[in-house]
């Protein structure tokens, strides 16, 4: 079998991991989308990338193998892959770093929510979260990066590279540490790239949270809208423009964001991403770009994980019941992740009811429910309605997936 991108470079990193310890101490889709390539992952796979900035490392894509350009990604490890024909697949155990999940979606449908009662759950269930924030977006954007990159955004020991610590025999199924992450545009990913990831991690655990699509999208507009705010085109972000690395770039430069722009200029972008300074027709022309239509097919994107993954190593979880029975969801969400039952109990029980029933990130602040995203659209009915005819043959198609998959509940349609 020809060795995948990833999994060479896994291969490689665990090779050399090695040999410094050594000197020192499915179910298939009943949809023929699964396994060729959709338009809409064509189109996404040649969405626009940011290049990695050689300042932070990027270069070191693998051990003792430096990249000073941004290769494509195909040729990127061709020379790792010659290397090391004998990979046998695996989740790294010669290195002992075994991702264990990843929440991949949806977009706008209470990830931010979860990260926060993970966090919260981390220290007493050996779960481990990247350090520096929720989203790391290593397999869409930051793959040029590595693995050692990656890794680096968890707390790794770096002494688990040595033999001798293995030894110790830490780190079995039950006890080890859950390295996982949420990033929920993972959703997306090209079968290919899914695919890479089953190679090199085939016992990852997945997590979709579904929210009702009328609302998601809604909600993924209006935070589209607001991004405009801080200088972006509408669509930009999803495109691949890493929040954060603008602001960097242009720090860099001596200016902010906004800096070049006049209080009155900066005051009209305010308004402008107000909801209600838009109209139907802009939102309806939003809807039906590539970032949300993508975002809205649940189905075709979950079909694609299926044909990689074993069903049982998916969990979907209706957003609803985050309101209806928070506890039930994070302990699922835990257990799926592989912790004890009497340990996720343990954990979901110690939490105050104000932690588990907290809003993060919410489309608007404050506690007046008028402004809350749902009721500005319930403001719009037109608008709500072709949003809603939009969305419907997405949600009765994601709904027949559940069916097939022996959930028992619905998303509207
Ligand atoms: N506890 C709880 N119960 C119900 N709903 C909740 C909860 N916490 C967060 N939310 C809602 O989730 C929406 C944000 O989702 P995400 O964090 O996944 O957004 S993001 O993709 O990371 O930007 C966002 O939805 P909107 O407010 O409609 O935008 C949040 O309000």
């Amino acid at each position: 079998m020809k060795m995948s991108d990833f999994a060479s470079m896994l291969a490689s990193f665990k090779s050399n991991a090695v040999a410094s310890a050594s000197t020192s101490s499915s179910k298939s889709s009943a949809l023929p989308q699964s396994s060729s390539t959709s338009p809409s992952q064509q189109r996404s796979m040649t969405r626009k990338r940011p290049h990695p900035d050689p300042a932070d490392g990027a270069h070191n894509i693998v051990v003792g193998h430096t990249h000073t350009a941004g290769p494509s990604f195909p040729s990127m490890h061709e020379s790792v892959r010659h290397k090391h024909q004998t990979y046998q697949g695996g989740g790294g155990d010669d290195i002992g770093f075994e991702l264990s999940f990843l929440v991949i979606g949806a977009q706008k449908a209470g990830t931010s929510w979860l990260h926060a009662l993970l966090q919260k759950c981390s220290p007493t269930t050996r779960i481990s979260l990247p350090r520096e924030q929720k989203e790391v977006h290593f397999w869409d954007w930051h793959y040029r990066k590595g693995f050692q990159w990656y890794i680096r955004q968890f707390d790794y020991p770096r002494k688990k590279l040595s033999l001798t610590h293995k030894k110790t025999g830490e780190g079995t199924p039950s006890t080890a540490t859950k390295y996982g992450e949420i990033t929920p545009c993972y959703v997306v990913l090209p079968p290919s790239t899914i695919s890479e990831i089953h190679q090199c991690f085939p016992n990852l655990k997945l997590i979709f949270i579904a929210r009702d699509m009328v609302d998601r999208v809604w909600s993924a507009m209006i935070m589209e809208l607001r991004d405009q705010n801080s200088g972006r085109k509408a669509g930009e972000f999803a495109e691949g423009v890493i929040p954060g690395d603008d602001t960097r770039r242009l720090a860099k430069e001596g200016r902010s964001s906004n800096s070049s722009m006049s209080v009155a200029q900066q005051r009209r972008m305010q308004q402008q991403s107000l909801p209600s300074s838009q109209t139907d027709a802009y939102f309806l022309e939003r809807l039906r770009s590539e970032t949300h239509a993508s975002r809205s097919d649940y189905a075709t994107h979950l079909r694609n994980w299926y044909a990689h993954f074993p069903a049982k190593s998916i969990l979907i979880i209706d957003y609803k019941e985050i309101d209806t029975d928070p506890r039930g969801v994070l302990r699922a969400v835990l257990v799926h992740i592989g912790i004890e039952e009497d340990e996720a109990k343990a954990c979901v029980e110690a939490l105050q009811d104000e932690e588990v029933r907290q809003k993060v990130n919410a489309a608007t602040s404050g506690s007046n429910a008028d402004t809350t995203s749902q009721c500005l659209l319930s403001q719009r009915p037109s608008l709500k309605k072709q949003i809603q005819d939009y969305v419907r043959p997405f949600a009765v198609e994601f709904n027949l997936m559940l069916k097939e998959q022996g959930y028992n509940w619905r998303l509207n349609e």
